[in-house]
This record gives C-alpha cells, structure tokens and sequence, in this order.
C-alpha cells in the first residue's frame, strides 16, 4: 500500500493542559486467561470452542502477557512522556461468574496494585470496566439481551469503584457498545457469536445503555466523595456525503444517527433518534410486528438514562461516504435495511490493511465538530484513534495518519473552539485484535509473539510520539 507523505501538519503547540496518553484492553494484553481465580469470559469461550472464529487460529490466553509484564508496560508509558494509560479491567477476574458470590480478591488485589503503580509513575489511569469480555455465565444466560445483567453490571461496577476509586478520577463504563452489538450480536464475527441482525442487535444496545446508566448512578449515588468522572465511549465515523446531493446529505445524517446517535442520543439529550424510531417503527409495523423492533424506552428508562455523562469518550478511526439508496424491500427485519443507507469509500482517502479502515484525517475536526455542537458534553476525551499495518518497526504510514489526525484535532481545538482534554492512541503495543488474532497490529510498541518473553520494541511511531508528548508539538519545531 503507498501512504502519501501526510500535509498541512501544523507546527502550532497543543494546550499545556492537553493529556496525552495510550490505551489498551485487558482481553488483548493481559494473557493469563485461567490464572488466580479468574473466570471464563465469553472471549475465552469463542476462540476455545472454535478456533475458525479467529483468523490465524490464534487466542487471547498469553497475549502481551501484561498480566505478568504490567511493571514493564508502566515503565514502557513512562519512556513514551504520556500521562494517562486508558486500559481495562477482566470483569472475570473481580467475579468469575459474574454474580457477587464468586468475588475474587485476588483479582481486586491485582488492579489496586497496578492503579498505585500508575499513580507512583504520575500518569493518570483511565479506566473502562467493560471491554467486551462478559463472564461467561452471564453470556449463556442471555447476556446483553437480558435486561438483569444491568443489574449484574451495577453489581460488579460498585465493587471496582470502591476498590480502585481512591486512586481513579476517570472511568469509562462500556467501550463501544456498538460495536458488541453489530458483531457480537449481528454479523457474528465477535463472541458470543450470534446473528441476530433483526431484533437481537436493538435489545443489545438497550440492555448495555442500562448498564451503563446503572454503573454511572451508582458512581455518583454512593461514590460522589471520590470527585472522579464517569461516561460511555462511543465508537464513530465521520460520514460524508458521497456526493453534493440533497439526497447524500440527509443519507449521511441517517448513518450518523443509526450508528454514533444510537447510543449517544439516550444518553446525552434522552431517547433514541428520531428517524430510529420512524424507520424502525415504520418498517416493523409493515412486517406486521405489533411492536417496533427498536425497544421503545419507559419514561422511567428515559430518565434514567439521560444524562449519564461527565464527559464524551469517542472512538474515532475512519471516514466513510454515504449515499441515499432506494428503500429497502420489506421483509424480514434488518438493522442494516432499517438504516436505508449505502456506504463506501472515496477513492483519495489512504486504505490501511484492515478493510473498515481508511485515512481521512480532516474527518477528525469534522466528527469533533459535531459531536460537540450537538451533544454539548462540556469536554471530550478521544480514547481510540490507530491505525493497522503488518509487523513493521518502520511504521511510518502509521506516524503519518496520527500526525495528519492530530493537526486536525488540534484545528479544532484552537480553531473551532472544540474542548478536546485529552488522547490516548490506540494502541499502546500490538495485541490481541478480535477475530484477526495477531495479523493486524495497531500497537505504536511491537510485540514479539513469538518470543516467550513477549520483547518490546518502540516503532518509529513511538519514538515520534514520546517525543510529540514531551514537546506538545507534532513537527519538529512549533511556535507557541
Ligand atoms: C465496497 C466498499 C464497502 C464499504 C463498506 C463500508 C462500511 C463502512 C463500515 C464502517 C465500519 C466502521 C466500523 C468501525 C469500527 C471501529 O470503531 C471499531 N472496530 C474500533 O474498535 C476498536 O478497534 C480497535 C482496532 O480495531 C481495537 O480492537 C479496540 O478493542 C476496539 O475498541
């Protein structure tokens, strides 16, 4: 693949207060899948039953090891200059099988240590609670189509803040709900496994947006004294109209709100989207259903669920170009259908080797900007931007796309007034990814996973980015 040089970098400095960090998820790092009490998570259950889920046969059972290297990965974000490490915690190493009489104190043990650790190194935990491996027992009983793992969530939620809270100001409660529920429950590419594209796929974001807003009550009901924040990270395109049509344009505010608005919209200004509700209560009604397949919220959910933010979390990758289509025959239900959107990519924006993937950097000041004038979260934290590549310690089209969307980010901020607090790239070494096991990296760090030891190397991406975090500066030299 040819990455054109990046252009137009600006040399001007981020904001002294700009955080900059790394992130991760214990599924793809830690490894010690069945160590120290811990339980089986539904990850563990999908590559073990079947290892075709997975491209290259591989699993998450070693990984980077970090379980056992975590002293080693500290010093690593200490060589990298950044001052927040987002990364996860095993809900399975807390409660194995999810219910309160299985509590696991050697797991508790474990991330206090490491949340101590962090601070003794002056670099800021961020942590996500959930990143997409449910205890095992929990899955088989429903798991995110069963509105009581909310409460089992609640549950599980209550015992980390108290643990790890004193040492903890930034909490995200669910990583891209989205993306469990498109893959996990949908396509079926990701644990558990299921494809259940035409109902399955609304239950499962309505379920984890009660999670979420049963942890994030529970923070501020019991917890309030801590003074910490808490979100949900939402996972988002910036979607661009694939031509100047009228027709493009409204198409691509459909894909924005079928995607980013889904979970967004409940959370920041209460209930699903609109055109979710229309298309999706029009096109079940036709099917014959006497209920739309988008499960209409009570009042009491409503409330529940409105506001449950302290700040916005994004995950922001690619662009994609949409356009309008003809409306999708009736028949039998489908997100997919439901969106009445067509989606592609414009020919000038760079292809990485993951095929979702392209870069547009311009489209980080564009979601940016949206997000913020349309949720007005007060601040927001980009929790996951990388790029994939092949093993390669000369990853310069990965330095260029975060040059490229970090000028853009920065545009926004001193341009268009746009409160971003801070980054953390993903990801902080090469791991685990889903159902690509190890054939795509996205780690600025190598990681030998044919070495026992686990060996890691800085890529050239590293180097540059410890130095961007040291200087504020994405050039070599900036002007204030
Ligand atoms: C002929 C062309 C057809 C084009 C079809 C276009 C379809 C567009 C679909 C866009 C899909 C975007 C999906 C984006 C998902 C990401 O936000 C998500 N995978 C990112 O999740 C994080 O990914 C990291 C790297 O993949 C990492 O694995 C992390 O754990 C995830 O949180």
């Amino acid at each position: 693949i040819y990455i054109p040089k990046a252009t137009n970098i600006t040399n001007r400095k981020f904001p002294s207060t700009f955080i900059w960090g790394a992130a991760t998820a214990a599924y793809q790092i830690e490894g010690a899948w069945d160590e120290d009490g811990k339980g089986e998570s539904m990850w563990d259950r999908f590559v073990h039953s079947d290892p075709t889920h997975i491209d290259d046969r591989s699993t998450g059972d070693v990984a980077c090891d970090s379980y056992h290297k975590w002293q080693e990965d500290i010093e690593l974000l200490k060589q990298l200059n950044v001052k927040l490490y987002r990364f996860s915690v095993a809900w399975t190493r807390i409660l194995p099988t999810g219910y309160l009489e299985s509590f696991n104190q050697a797991g508790v043990d474990y991330y206090v240590n490491f949340v101590k650790a962090l601070r003794a190194a002056e670099i800021e935990p961020m942590v996500t609670l959930y990143h997409w491996d449910l205890p095992q027992t929990l899955s088989e009983q429903g798991g995110w189509l069963n509105d009581s793992t909310a409460d089992r969530f609640g549950d599980y939620a209550r015992i980390v803040f108290k643990n790890l809270g004193p040492y903890v100001k930034l909490w995200a409660t669910i990583n891209e709900p989205k993306t469990t529920c498109t893959q996990g429950y949908a396509s079926g590419e990701m644990a558990p496994g299921l494809k259940l594209v035409g109902d399955g796929i609304y239950q499962c974001a309505r379920v984890q947006l009660l999670a979420h807003a049963t942890a994030y009550h529970i923070y501020h009901d019991e917890f309030a004294d801590q003074g910490g924040n808490v979100t949900i990270v939402i996972d988002a395109t910036y979607n661009e109209p694939l031509t100047d049509s009228a027709a493009d344009a409204e198409a691509a505010e459909w894909e924005f709100e079928f995607n980013l608005g889904w979970y967004a919209n409940p959370v920041y200004l209460g209930d699903w989207p609109q055109i979710m509700i229309d298309r999706v209560g029009n096109r079940s009604k036709a099917e014959g259903l006497s209920q739309s397949r988008l499960p209409p919220w009570s009042k009491d959910e409503l409330e529940f669920v409105k506001g449950t933010f302290d700040y916005f979390a994004l995950n922001m990758y690619t662009a994609v170009a949409v356009n309008a289509i003809d409306e999708p025959p009736i028949g039998t239900g489908n997100y997919y259908l439901d969106k009445g959107t067509g989606t592609s990519y414009k020919p000038e924006w760079t292809p990485s080797i993951a095929g979702w993937l392209y870069s547009y950097p311009y489209g980080m000041r564009g979601l940016l900007n949206r997000v913020w004038s349309k949720y007005n979260p007060g601040s927001i934290y980009v929790t996951e931007n990388g790029w994939a590549t092949t093993e390669d310690l000369n990853d310069q089209g990965r330095l260029e796309y975060l040059q490229g969307y970090l000028s853009n980010m920065l545009d926004a901020i001193l341009e268009d007034g746009v409160v971003v607090d801070g980054y953390t790239t993903w990801s902080l070494m090469d791991n685990f990814e889903w159902a690509r096991g190890y054939t795509q990296r996205y780690g600025i760090i190598d990681v030998d996973f044919n070495s026992p030891n686990r060996t890691r190397t800085f890529k050239d991406s590293a180097k540059w980015y410890s130095q961007t975090a040291a200087t504020y500066c994405l050039v070599d030299t900036c002007v204030d």
